[in-house]
Order: structure tokens, then sequence, then C-alpha cells
């Protein structure tokens, strides 16, 4: 027999419908009712809190992580599932991922339909998460979601609504989950993990700045003046901005702030090309590039080095260590694999 313990957060797989809207309220027992449990499983629920993930803070991240070391301690325990709303999925599962030290997964899942709809893929989608959590080793914090298992690194919602939620724009599945069994593709190599933060330690506060024709560093300022101990600049195509952005992200960066660049396009590298306030600039200037990272999970790398980093000075290091590990664009042989281009 197989242990696994499914930790419930909320999210609409948790969700009923309130009169006027969804809401998460369904207990974990509940979740796990809406469907089978593989054969050869045993499964322990425990329930941090039920909430629509919208609302997440660190703080709630720092009790899953914490749930998650915890539950771990306990060797006859085979992998863990966290149920999760979809729409900070992908930050709560590369922040956990980060952290993670243990060569049992923790699989997020959720689910696009509520509950008590017919058709819903909330069973589904918890069956192939409960047979990846049984039986997958070393490879981290992961998504199951519709059939396939993916990395946490580099995955994103890419759709508000339809039932395949989520996709690495800039690479494969790890894995598939068909008839009962899960597949694996290509082995990923996992990175160093960070030191466990203190379960109430002060979250800082990271900023994300949007720019766009008419930008200008207004409200990276404003930011700046919240108390950001880091921002994310997310620049238009391979990560730029204009000559006042940048010269405003220099000045952040000598202040001792954690500035970071992703991009507002769907999928590559942030690419340092472009002067003239260009990601060539913004580097120059002390920013770092975040790769492949939308800029949902470039603001939990930035909030993962400052909780993790041993000093706020050695942070920008710590950074640049996580970032190291990041996946970068395609290469032309995994383009094929995916777009089915070529002979
Ligand atoms: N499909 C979902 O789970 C969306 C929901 N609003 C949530 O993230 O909690």
């Amino acid at each position: 027999m197989r242990h696994v313990v499914v930790i419930s957060t909320g999210g609409t797989i948790a969700s009923r419908w309130q009169g006027d809207g969804y809401a998460a309220e369904a207990a974990g027992q509940e979740v796990l009712a809406a469907g089978a449990v593989p054969e050869g499983v045993d499964v322990r629920v425990v329930d941090l809190f039920t909430v629509n993930s919208s609302q997440l803070t660190t703080g709630h991240q720092l009790r899953l992580l914490h749930a998650v070391h915890e539950v771990l301690a306990d060797p006859s325990v085979d992998g863990i599932v966290v149920t999760h709303g979809t729409d900070t999925l992908e930050e709560s599962a590369l922040f956990l991922d980060l952290f993670h030290s243990d060569r049992r997964p923790v699989v997020f899942t959720g689910a696009q339909k509520p509950l008590d709809a017919e058709d819903g893929d909330a069973a589904g989608n918890l069956y192939d998460a409960l047979l990846t959590a049984a039986t997958g080793r070393d490879i981290g914090a992961v998504i199951v979601f519709a059939g396939q298992v993916f990395a946490a690194r580099g995955t994103v919602k890419k759709h508000t609504v339809d039932v395949r939620a989520f996709g690495d724009p800039d690479g494969l599945p790890l894995g598939r989950v068909e008839f009962g069994r899960v597949t694996w593709g290509r082995h990923r190599a996992r990175p160093v993990p960070l030191p466990l933060p203190a379960r109430d330690a002060v979250a800082p506060r990271v900023d994300v700045v949007m720019h766009h024709s008419d930008g200008d560093a207004v409200l990276f300022e404003a930011a700046l003046g919240a108390g950001a101990r880091g921002v994310v600049v997310v620049g238009t195509g391979a990560g730029n901005t204009n000559p006042e952005v940048a010269a405003a992200v220099g000045r952040a960066v000598r202040d001792g702030v954690l500035v970071a660049i992703s991009t507002r396009v769907a999928a590559g590298a942030v690419t340092p090309l472009y002067t003239g306030g260009g990601a060539v600039d913004l580097a120059a200037a002390g920013a770092q590039l975040t790769g492949t990272l939308r800029p949902g999970q470039a603001r939990i790398a930035v909030l993962a080095a400052l909780l993790g980093a041993p000093s706020a000075e050695e942070a920008p290091e710590t950074l640049r260590q996580v970032l190291a590990a990041t996946p970068q664009a395609l290469t032309r042989s995994d383009l094929y694999l995916v777009d089915r281009v070529g002979k």
C-alpha cells in the first residue's frame, strides 16, 4: 500500500455556487469524495485553509511549505497532493519547489469546473495527482492537470476557463497520466534547494510593474515608496523598457532593492538584445533577467531569494543561483516535438 497525504487549500476544486458566484467552501474529505482513489493507494487528508487562490498571501504559502515539511517528516508517507485554486497555483508550486529537498514529490492539482459540476474535472485530476504522488521520485513540486505532469518551474495557467488550463510555453511536460499509469519523459536535474525559511518569517514586499507604450517610472517608484524589497519589471518583447525606467532601476539596485526583468510576451526567454532602456541597459543597471519565467513566477523567484538568502547583501547572489536553474527557450529539436514542424 502507498500512503499519500492530500493537503486541501481551496480553489474551484473545493468550490460551490454561493448565489452570486463560486467560492471555495468544501473540506478536503468532500473534495476527495468527488472521485475514485487509485487501487493500492491509501489517503489521509489535511485541511490547511479554504480560499479562492487569488486571495493567497506569502503567509499562506509559508504555512503550506511547513505543512509539507511536517508531513514528509513521516517516512511512511510516499508523496503529497496539494489541492489548490488554479489562479495562483503556479506561484505556490514554484515557491514549494525552490525549497524542496526531499525525493518524494509534492503534486499540485485543482479544477476548472466546480466540485458539484456533472462534467467536472476534479475527479480525474485528483486521481492522476494521487497516482503521480504515489509513484514519482526526484521531481520536486509538479503540476498535474488534464492528463499531463508539468515541472513547477516555467509552467503557467494558459487559459482562464478551459480544462486544459496549464502548459509550459517553453518546454515539454515531464510526463503523462493515461490508463491508470504515469509515463515519464525526459528527467530534469533538480537545483540545490534554498534553506527553509521560518514559518513566521516576515514576508518582504515584492511588487510587479508592467511596461507599455507611455510607460514611465511612476509605478516603479511607487513600489519603492511602499517599501518593496524586490520588484519585477514586466518588459515588452524580450524584456525592454525605456531610458526613464532603466535609470530608476539603476537607482533602486544601488539602494539594495532586488530588481528582476520578465516579459509580458507569452513565450521565449528574456534576452539582452536592445539598448535605449532595453534588457541590455536593465542588466547593466543591475537587474537580473529571469529567462523563461513568466511574471508571476519571476516574482516568486525574487520572494524566495529574499526569504532564503543568508543575509540581505547575499540576496542578489541567491537570486542568481535560483535563476541559473531556470529553463531557457526550447531548442530546435524540442520545437519539433511540440509543433511537429519539419519533416
Ligand atoms: N479554477 C480555479 O481554481 C480558479 C479559482 N478562482 C481559484 O484559483 O481559486
